[in-house]
């Protein structure tokens, strides 16, 4: 344990394509959120574990003489790949989570705990962590893989598998490219307890930031994308992604000849997409570069109702906003949560705030955001809001 305190934060994500298809190999196309998780550990001397999670009301302290055992016969973590699954088994004993559980709490706290005690193996060390986010939790924002990058980074910063990047003069510090693999790598775990069966864009967005290809496991960064208008919406529609992730492999299990062609024509659409921006990035953008994004949002939005990730409150998004020439689909694994609108750079301002107000009379919440954030990052207390330092203290 090399340090006394230690401030992260990582970002929420937007994907524009190919949720659901990357978990089967293929193309997605992704871009961070100015929507952060931030995260506090601090070394103690209590003898105790301790998280507090005031999003999802979870204040918790286990004594580190009673975690140990849960260690013994474990393995090396190696390539970090698959999970330790005799350990998730002991853990799951231990802290009576089930194994069909998915909810919020046990799926926050079991990933908490495992990386823990992956990364403190050696030596358990008495932490408090605390962690606070300004995503909406289980709205497909990438909540999970923003919390779960903020405990790896942190995690390994203080047992000192990685450095800690910053200096006194620095406000924020990043790590170098394989610090930062190792990070994605780590909280690639925390995301297969969460989800089930990740694809890993979500965690190597909230690593790395930006705009991303990703393609089974190959990230490719696209720096040069024109900075695109959008409009988020979240229906509030409580869903979980493991629940959803399950609910295609069961649809592609049971009608594989009619599903893998909408797989394809996924990652077709995240290609023309990509080879779209990449037009208008080099020739300017145009109108006609417009509609083929939107004609393109629309196909991906039918392709993910047959794959049974729709919901009436996003059928009710769509309608809204097409109503208005806006073109939307839903963002993450759907089944309520949230989905994007793309703007035109000319879309008038009455226009957005009619589309606002129609949307908020559903019960939904609606707000241009601004994508392209930095990836995780280390701070200085300087950095962060008073507000945030002020949830983050107050444990
Ligand atoms: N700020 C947070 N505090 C505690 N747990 C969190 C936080 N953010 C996310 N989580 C965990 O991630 C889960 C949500 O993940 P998921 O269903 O993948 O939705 P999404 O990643 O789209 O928000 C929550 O149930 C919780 O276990
Ligand atoms: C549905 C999926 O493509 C994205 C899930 O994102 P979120 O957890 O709903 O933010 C799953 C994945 O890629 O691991
Ligand atoms: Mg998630």
């Amino acid at each position: 344990m090399q340090t006394r305190e230690f401030l992260v934060s990582a970002p929420g994500k937007v994907i524009l394509h190919g949720e659901h298809s990357v978990v089967h190999g293929k193309v997605a196309l992704a871009v961070s959120l100015n929507l952060r998780t931030y995260l506090r550990l601090q070394s103690t001397a209590s003898g105790e574990v301790r998280i507090n999670l005031p999003n999802i009301d979870t204040f918790l302290a286990w004594e580190i003489t009673a975690l140990q055992p849960l260690l013994a016969g474990c393995k090396e973590q190696g390539d970090l790949k698959e999970l330790d699954a005799d350990l998730l088994k002991r853990l799951r004993e231990f802290t009576g989570i089930l194994d069909e559980s998915t909810d919020t709490r046990s799926m926050a706290v079991l990933a908490f705990l495992y990386m823990y005690l992956t990364v403190f193996a050696e030596a358990l060390a008495s932490i408090t962590v605390s962690v606070w986010s300004e995503l909406p939790t289980g709205a497909g924002l990438g909540s999970s893989a923003a919390y779960n990058v903020c405990l790896s980074a942190a995690l390994l910063s203080a047992r000192g598998t990685i450095s800690s990047p910053l200096t006194p003069q620095q406000e924020s510090a990043r790590w170098c490219k394989d610090e930062m693999e190792l990070i994605n790598r780590w909280a690639f775990m925390g995301e297969k307890i969460i989800h089930g069966n990740p694809s890993g864009v979500d965690n190597a967005v909230g690593t790395w930031g930006g705009f991303l290809r990703y393609h089974a496991g190959n990230i490719t960064p696209l720096s040069w994308v024109p900075i695109l208008r959008i409009l988020l919406t979240n229906t509030k529609v409580p869903r979980s992604t493991k629940v959803l992730v399950s609910g295609v492999k069961d649809k592609i299990n049971k009608f594989s000849s009619v599903m893998k062609p909408v797989l394809e024509s996924v990652s077709a659409v995240s290609c023309t997409c990509e080879q779209t921006l990449t037009e208008m990035a080099t020739h300017g953008p145009s109108a006609e570069h417009y509609s083929i994004l939107e004609e393109l949002i629309d196909i991906n939005q039918h392709h993910l109702n047959v794959m049974g990730v729709g919901h009436s409150s996003l059928d009710t998004l769509c309608r809204v906003t097409l109503a208005r020439g806006l073109h939307s689909k839903l963002t993450g694994a759907g089944g309520g949560g949230c989905g994007i609108t793309l703007l035109r750079p000319e879309t008038d301002a009455s226009v957005i705030q009619s589309t606002f107000e129609e949307l908020k009379s559903c019960g939904f919440d609606c707000w241009e955001t601004s994508i392209g954030a930095p990836g995780v990052q280390q701070h200085s207390s300087a950095a962060l809001s008073q507000d945030v330092l002020k949830i983050l203290n107050s444990y």
